[in-house]
């Protein structure tokens, strides 16, 4: 089987500085991906290089088996790549449906529509005519991963889920990724809390210093083996 997505020793640098070295990964359909790794590990620059906002420099990253060099980060949207970036950015003037209209705006065909983001994030169905500037952060947050969604992505791309948000509204957030891979959608997640990651994914892979320094199934790891990998306990 082809997987959905798959890097292959990919390089990425910011100007002389080379943020990520080789680093290959392989995600079939349907499956969810947590990539950790400790501030600064290269987490968000992988996630770019797949969303087409980062350029790699060698390597190659692949999305149903083409090659994706040279495609604009507006053409990997079209062709079911969806990034929901640290920091949320929700149209803060735009109502909670009225963001998520906005999503959908690209058209692609898919089980996403208003009624299923509601479905998945009940907390959003009740604040459906609320304006952005209203909402908590785990409602932005919410309201993020739903717009993306609305476009009907194959691949959903989440950096740093739970960043700044009370550990309660991070439970509502996580309790919708299993509905949305019931769905089929393909997800890619970075997530700085080890246990919530574990909880959802199917498999694991650790950075350090921009390079891979666990691979896994998430079943056969714990959390102690993640934080060793993060702090280079494994490699040294
Ligand atoms: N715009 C930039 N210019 C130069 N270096 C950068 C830039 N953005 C990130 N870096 C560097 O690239 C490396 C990887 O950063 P990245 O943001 O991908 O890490 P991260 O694992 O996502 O960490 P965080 O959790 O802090 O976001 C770091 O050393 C960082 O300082």
């Amino acid at each position: 089987m082809t997987a959905l997505l798959d890097l292959e020793s990919v390089d990425v640098h910011y100007g002389d500085f080379q943020a990520i070295h080789g680093v290959s990964l392989s995600l079939d359909e349907g499956e969810t991906l947590a990539v950790m790794g400790a501030n600064g590990a290269g987490k968000s620059t992988l996630l770019k290089a797949v969303a087409g906002l980062m350029a790699t420099s060698a390597g190659a990253v692949r999305f149903g088996g083409q090659d994706l060099a040279g495609m604009a980060p507006h053409q990997r949207v079209a062709a079911g790549i969806s990034l929901v970036p640290e920091g949320r950015r929700v149209f803060k003037s735009l109502t909670v449906e009225e963001n998520l209209l906005v999503g959908g705006y690209s058209g692609r065909p898919g089980p996403w529509d208003l009624a299923a983001v509601f479905k998945a994030f009940p907390l959003l169905a009740e604040r459906r005519s609320r304006t952005g500037i209203h909402l908590s952060g785990g409602e932005q947050q919410a309201t993020a991963i739903g717009r993306a969604l609305m476009a009907n992505p194959r691949l959903l791309l989440l950096d740093e889920v739970s960043l700044g948000l009370a550990p309660v509204v991070v439970k509502d957030i996580y309790q919708a990724l299993p509905v949305i891979s019931s769905r089929g959608t393909t997800v890619l997640i970075v997530e700085q809390d080890v246990s919530q990651a574990l909880s959802v994914a199917d498999h694991v892979q650790c950075l350090l210093e921009g390079r891979t320094v666990l691979e896994a199934s998430a079943a056969s790891v714990t959390r102690d083996d993640v934080a060793a990998a993060y702090f280079g306990l494994e490699a040294r």
